[in-house]
């Protein structure tokens, strides 16, 4: 026997062995996995009915994370549907963590009540950590009132000021003498900034400029009358005069903010870090100015300010938080007036009656909180204003379980984190009707019980529930009805493409237009005013 061939007889017996330990090993997993699946998805729930049923998938860990951050929304329709469309609480699995998913109206209502076991804490913890707040200033929102000097907000509970904080938002944003005089400030600006001439020396919204008629981008029209507005009604002049390319870092942040929530890494997040990290410097520069130079802004961000220097906080770190309010503040309401406009502008006969209708309330008056008013009586605006925000909007609420609490008639487990996704209950047929995935603006004119719905939560609710939806009503009223009092607006290209909802990328309110969507728009002086 040769060298050579014994040499060959190993080589063989080498191969036949790897392949016979790949096939065992590849067995093996295989069983290993039907037993876990099985376990998992079958026995264990058995076992514990009383808790919320966990959504079945494939990869031990990695859960639904894929199919989660390519389309949130339809992961979450798939698991409803999974579980027969009862509603009833179920769990998600995103990178080993369990999300619970809340989609019937009365589980929701519940959780708002359930303050002392589904907590808030985190997330605002989670949400000043991602501006990049520095752990100590983080730790200092958190500190007991005692510890702090110079506060000057009654504080009757004695709370942190991490839960002060929405105390001052709501002194300012509900319904008040505070409301009124930030309300002037900012329908002033709108008013003044909609007008032929401002609109000429906005370049980045014109298309093709002409005296007579000019073409208009819809989405960097709105962006900068809005934007530009609430910025300085909230913080004054000060901060875009020290970054004048602060929106489009806003903008670029806002779009891609969702990576941030979600804990994507960089390489994939690198552009929105960037631009995150480019808006809250300046902010940081701005709380650094001596506060002469910024005396115009409002009574909340200056009240924050002393708060926060009082727990003995630095301008860095005032700046990221007041950069995650400048967030919560800019996020929607110029997203909902590019919808009702885009919706308007596509229906001939809306266009007209809208028109009509915001031409007699502007005409009446030259102040713009009274135009406001006006505007608040026209039943069709606010079907129109109603329905925007049904269709348009995606916004969640997130919870933390602080101790195992039932909802819906199910267990949910401590530590997990629970998601309330609206648009399931705003999408529900049950509700809304047979059309409910289209947009109809007379829908709410039809039936005014809908707006009382609790499917019908576009602000959220609870503890959070959002303290600017009077102000937001009201600005973006008085936008789109100057749009259509001041203008003679029509789309472009008749026939042409409606702009689309992104529904894919998870989202955190109203939703945006899909990449390279707008809406292109011929704008002249309006014949009549
Ligand atoms: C159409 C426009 C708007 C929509 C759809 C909207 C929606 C929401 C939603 C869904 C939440 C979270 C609720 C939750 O977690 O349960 C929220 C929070 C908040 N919103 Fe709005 N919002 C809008 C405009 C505004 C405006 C204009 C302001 C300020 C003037 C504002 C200020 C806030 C604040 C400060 C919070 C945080 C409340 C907290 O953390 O407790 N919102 N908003």
């Amino acid at each position: 026997m040769s060298a050579a061939y014994l040499g060959r007889v190993y080589a063989t017996w080498c191969n036949a062995s790897a392949s016979l330990t790949a096939y065992y090993l590849g067995a093996f997993c295989l069983s290993a996995l039907v037993i876990w699946r099985f376990w998992r998805f079958t026995l264990q729930p058995a076992l514990s009915p009383h808790y919320a049923r966990r959504l079945p998938y494939s990869i031990p860990v990695l859960g639904q994370a894929l199919s989660f951050f390519r389309d949130a929304e339809g992961t979450m329709t798939g698991g409803r549907l999974h579980f027969k469309n009862t509603r009833e609480p179920f769990a998600l699995t995103v990178m080993g963590e369990t999300i619970y998913i809340l989609t019937s109206s009365a589980d929701v209502s519940a959780l708002y009540r359930r303050t002392e076991d589904l907590t808030f804490d985190a997330y605002i913890t989670d949400t000043m950590t991602n501006m990049g707040a520095s752990i100590d200033a983080t730790r200092r929102m958190w500190e007991a009132p005692q510890q702090r000097s110079k506060a000057q907000f009654a504080n009757p509970k004695n709370e942190p000021l991490a839960h002060l904080s929405l105390t001052i938002f709501q002194h300012q944003l509900h319904p008040g003498q505070p409301m009124k005089e930030l309300e002037k400030v900012l329908l002033d600006r709108i008013g003044e900034m909609m007008s032929w001439k401002r609109l000429q020396k906005t370049p980045k919204a014109i298309v093709t400029s002409g005296e007579q008629t000019m073409t208009v981008s819809l989405l960097e029209w709105t962006t900068s009358v809005m934007l530009t507005s609430a910025t300085e009604a909230f913080f004054g002049k000060a901060l875009l005069k020290i970054d004048s390319d602060m929106l489009d870092n806003y903008s670029y942040f806002d779009k891609h903010s969702w990576k941030l929530i979600y804990k994507i890494p960089p390489p994939w997040s690198t552009g929105m870090r960037k631009a995150r990290d480019a808006v809250r410097s300046t902010f940081g520069n701005y709380f650094s100015l001596p506060v002469e130079e910024r005396n115009d802004s409002c009574w909340m961000v200056k009240a924050l300010e002393v708060e926060m220097k009082a727990c003995g906080i630095g301008p860095q770190d005032i700046g990221a938080y007041l950069m995650s309010i400048y967030w919560v503040i800019n996020g929607n309401a110029w997203k909902l007036a590019f919808w009702m406009l885009v919706h308007i502008l596509n229906d001939e006969s809306l266009l007209t009656e809208v028109q009509k209708e915001a031409r007699e309330s502007v005409a009446l008056t030259d102040d713009p909180s009274a135009m406001v008013e006006h505007l608040e009586k026209s039943a069709l605006l606010l079907s129109i204003w109603n329905e925007a925000l049904r269709f348009c909007t995606s916004a969640i609420t997130i919870r933390d379980v602080a101790r195992e609490t039932e909802i819906g008639g199910k267990m949910l487990k401590a530590g997990a984190r629970v998601i309330v996704p609206y648009k399931q209950m705003l999408r529900d047929p049950e509700v809304f009707g047979h059309d409910a995935d289209t947009f109809s603006p007379r829908r709410f004119l039809e039936n005014k019980q809908l707006a009382k719905s609790p499917s019908f939560r576009p602000f959220g609710g609870g503890i959070t529930y959002c303290p600017g939806r009077f102000l937001a009503r009201k600005e973006v009223l008085l936008f789109v009805g100057l749009v259509m009092a001041r203008f003679d607006v029509r789309k472009k290209d008749p026939s042409g493409p409606v702009p689309r909802l992104e529904e894919k990328r998870p989202c955190l309110g109203v939703l945006s237009a899909r990449d390279g969507d707008d809406l292109l728009v011929s704008v002249s002086q309006a014949t009549v005013s």
